[in-house]
């Protein structure tokens, strides 16, 4: 569904000189499967989910969706297929405006995707990621963390997108919390055929919910795999260590 080739984004240091926030990445991500993106913090996966979701543009390489030129610079080619692809940001509903109720904001996704909004097409929405409809009137800051996460993934579910990418869904929350979300991405996932990527600083988080995983340092990738051989059999000296460092 997803190829990236030789991603490379840098940006101007504002004393001259420049950081290379990604790298010369080549990922591949299968319909309906789940990648994770894992590495400590600076070290490029928010900039590489940003180049993926075609919000920014690498200075080389190329991202393709379904074979097609994503990451293009003609963004009217790219309009047609945009809904196709959903961010929950890292801080969800920050943007949000504060006035309005968590109905107002899933219409609003629907809407902009051309989906149904029917009142009773949000109430289902909000049951799929466990939330009941009492939530349909309540304010987003009124909210617990664990419940904004929710109405943010329903958010972008509401677009109806083929492809999903969270930016560290759960590391604001608690861990019984975290199990919860993390259970409902996997869950969404499978059921759905939603392909996912999953950015943590965290692989016991990505091992949950994901069958590949892209590990990254200073921009690089230093391993990809099955999530499941790179956590048995870590190749890298980084990934031993960002193994030791969440056990
Ligand atoms: N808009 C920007 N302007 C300048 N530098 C940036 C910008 N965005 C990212 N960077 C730099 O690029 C590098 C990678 O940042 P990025 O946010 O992609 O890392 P990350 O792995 O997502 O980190 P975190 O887990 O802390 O969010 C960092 O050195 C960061 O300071």
């Amino acid at each position: 569904m997803l190829a990236a080739t030789g991603l490379r984004r840098s940006y101007p240091l504002p004393r001259g000189g420049e950081v290379v926030a990604v790298d010369d990445v080549s990922l591949t991500l299968a319909r309906g499967r789940a990648l994770g993106i894992v590495g400590e913090s600076g070290s490029g996966k928010t900039t590489l989910a940003r180049l993926l979701l075609a919000a920014e543009r690498p200075d080389a390489g190329a991202v393709l969706l379904d074979g097609e030129p994503w990451s293009a610079p003609d963004e009217r080619a790219r309009r047609p297929r945009r809904r196709l692809v959903r961010l929950v940001p890292q801080d969800p509903l920050a943007s949000a405006d504060p006035r309005l109720a968590v109905e107002a904001l899933l219409r609003d996704s629907a809407s902009s995707a051309g989906r149904p909004a029917r009142r009773d097409a949000l109430v289902e929405l909000l049951a799929q990621v466990r939330l009941g409809p009492e939530i349909l009137g309540r304010r987003p800051r009124t909210l617990s963390g664990g419940q904004r996460q929710r109405v943010a993934i329903a958010r972008a579910l509401a677009a109806e997108p083929e492809l999903l990418v969270c930016d560290e869904p759960v590391s604001a929350l608690d861990v019984t919390v975290q199990a919860g979300i993390l259970d409902l991405l996997r869950d969404l996932q499978t059921r759905r055929g939603l392909s996912l990527v999953l950015i943590s600083h965290d692989l016991a988080v990505v091992r949950q919910v994901c069958d590949d995983v892209v590990v990254m340092r200073e921009g690089r990738v230093v391993e990809q795999g099955p999530v499941e051989t790179v956590w048995a059999r870590p190749a890298h000296p980084f990934t031993r260590a960002l193994l030791d460092a969440g056990r």
